[in-house]
């Protein structure tokens, strides 16, 4: 993957409301970038009978982008778990995500283990849990050389554990349901 460009690339993506994006955004787009379920299971769905699979790129310790700091309201330089995947349905990747959550409050023995099973499935599972405004950026995920509408992210909570939760819609979805460019 060497021509991609450095991470921190995107260090200033522009974040906006997900009610800013509307006049730019289908009402087709605006269904999967506005969901606030679990986004596994909606692609499980839409992908059937193509099988769902989550490809785990990369797990780590490391430090977050200073707009995912920002987002998460750590100190830049401060080091979280991340977590970057590929979403997806028969071979192709319809969604790229990567997730970011500060150590404080971190259950990792939870996290550590989760492997190709999807995070969501994990979160959505969790009592109490709360789910921030969700933000959108045109801008590429920078970690992943395939290209896409939209990118989205919010702010998952239970307690005193945050994860920062990224996704970047691709044109293979797009493509493979149909849907408009933008
Ligand atoms: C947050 C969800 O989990 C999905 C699974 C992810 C993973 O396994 O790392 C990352 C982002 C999500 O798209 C969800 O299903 O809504």
């Amino acid at each position: 993957m060497s021509d991609l460009p450095p991470a921190d690339t995107c260090a200033l993506a522009h974040w906006i409301p997900l009610a800013a994006s509307r006049p730019a955004m289908s009402p087709a787009w605006h269904r999967w970038v506005g969901s606030r379920d679990s986004l596994t299971l909606r692609l499980t769905e839409a992908g059937a009978p193509r099988p769902f699979r989550v490809r785990l790129l990369d797990q780590r310790l490391g430090t977050p982008r200073r707009d995912e700091a920002r987002a998460l309201g750590i100190a830049p330089g401060q080091r979280a778990w991340l977590r970057e995947v590929a979403l997806c349905l028969g071979e192709h990747p319809w969604v790229v995500a990567r997730s970011v959550a500060p150590l404080s409050g971190l259950p990792e023995h939870e996290l550590a283990h989760l492997g190709e099973r999807s995070l969501g499935s994990w979160l959505f599972r969790q009592p109490g849990l709360e789910r921030g405004e969700i933000e959108v950026t045109s801008a590429p995920a920078g970690f992943h050389a395939a290209t896409g509408p939209w990118g989205r992210r919010s702010v998952f909570r239970r307690g005193d554990f945050r994860v920062l939760v990224q996704e970047w819609f691709l044109d293979a979805m797009a493509d493979d349901l149909g849907l408009p460019s933008r």
